[in-house]
């Protein structure tokens, strides 16, 4: 029997993402969509400025958007997907959770709550249980789940194998963020055209702090941080989609450039539908992944790594993720899935 799910802010760049990969999806089947009060009662056709290279799916274009409210949300619903401006969700997602749904969010608030589980399933599935948690504290029959920020998806499959291997002690990472990350109103042309913009603001927060999380251990009542430290530099380019990541990882043991290439060549995807049969592609050229050309790895959902050597204490290598698939509504869908394996909804 298939899910029935919600999308909160289904016109956005993210929202628009999530329509796509919800609508042929063989668990899920979309049932309510909302947005800004300026587009609910709209028909979806009229509320989007649909982005993606491939047309409204067949029965989407005319559906109702509602408000953003649990009132204009059916309540055979079972999964919410949420891609708000995060001050949105701040308000609006604990008002879902309390009203019984189960929201798997992509938006930034609440991320580093303690209660609040920060997932990429193919690194820390385990962290989903401390929904338990939160459900206690909280007296939620729903829940909240987070997927991490785009740029700091990019970096942690690779990273969590390198730990499982060789003990990361430091990570120092420099960024190269395609536009699409800002949203389409986000870095006008003349910002972005014949530049680069050494500013993201809030970015290299987020880096440092949710890739401690994600690499942290979960003994079933709390999540405890990775003890590395983290140094991250973040910088737009005009690229459209893709970010591209210098990385340098030191390692309490010692590391070669063939042993962390195997190390990270071994990683396959896991048992749910938008897991990709191998997670990290190792590429042996020097000037790969490129966001152009390596994007679309697994139809999105894989991370290119390529570039390595070794350095003093550990090793340097690039990585490159579709930072609106795996890095936002691709992620949320993947959480989405666990919740429902792991028989959350
Ligand atoms: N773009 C990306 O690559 C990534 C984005 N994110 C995060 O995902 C979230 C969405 O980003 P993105 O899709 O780019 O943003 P957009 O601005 O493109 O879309 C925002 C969505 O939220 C709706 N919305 C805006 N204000 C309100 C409101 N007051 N009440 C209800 N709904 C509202 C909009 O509806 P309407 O159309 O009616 O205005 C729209 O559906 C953000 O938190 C962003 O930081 C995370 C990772 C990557
Ligand atoms: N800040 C990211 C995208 C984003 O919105 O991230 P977050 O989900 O942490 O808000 C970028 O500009 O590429």
């Amino acid at each position: 029997m298939s899910v029935r799910v919600g999308v909160l802010g289904a016109t956005g760049a993210v929202g628009q993402r999530l329509i796509q990969l919800i609508d042929p999806h063989p668990e899920f089947e979309l049932a309510a969509m909302t947005a800004s009060e300026s587009s609910a009662g709209k028909t979806y056709r009229e509320a989007a400025k649909w982005r993606v290279d491939a047309p409204i799916p067949d029965g989407v274009a005319e559906m109702e958007v509602g408000a953003t409210t649990p009132d204009d949300v059916p309540d055979d619903v079972d999964l919410i997907f949420s891609s708000l401006p995060s001050g949105v969700g701040a308000e609006v997602e604990p008002d879902f959770c309390r009203a019984g749904y189960v929201v798997s969010s992509n938006s930034s608030n609440g991320r580093m709550d303690e209660d609040v589980p920060l997932v990429v399933p193919e690194v820390n599935a385990d962290h989903v249980d401390l929904l338990e948690v939160q459900r206690d504290g909280r007296g939620w029959d729903g829940a909240l789940l987070k997927n991490p920020n785009c740029s700091t998806i990019t970096m942690v499959p690779p990273l969590a194998a390198l730990d499982g291997a060789f003990d990361l002690t430091d990570v120092r990472v420099s960024t190269l963020q395609a536009v699409s990350g800002a949203g389409y109103d986000g870095v006008t042309s003349m910002e972005i055209i014949d530049n680069a913009i050494p500013h993201i603001g809030g970015e290299e927060q987020k880096m440092e702090s949710e890739s401690r999380k994600l690499l942290g251990s979960f003994d079933g009542a709390e999540v405890e941080l990775h003890g590395m430290d983290v140094a991250a530099s973040c910088n737009r380019i005009a690229t459209l989609d893709g970010h591209l990541e210098n990385v340098w990882a030191d390692t309490e043991e010692e590391v070669t450039v063939e042993a962390a290439e195997d190390a990270m060549a071994e990683v396959t995807g896991i048992d749910l539908p938008s897991s990709p049969e191998q997670l990290i592609k190792v590429f042996e050229e020097p000037d790969r992944p490129q966001p152009r050309l390596d994007r679309n790895v697994e139809d999105g959902m894989g991370v290119g790594v390529g570039g390595f050597r070794e350095t003093t204490d550990g090793v340097q290598f690039n990585c490159l993720a579709h930072n609106t698939m795996r890095g936002a509504a691709g992620a949320s869908v993947l959480n989405g899935e666990l919740l429902n394996q792991r028989g959350y909804l």
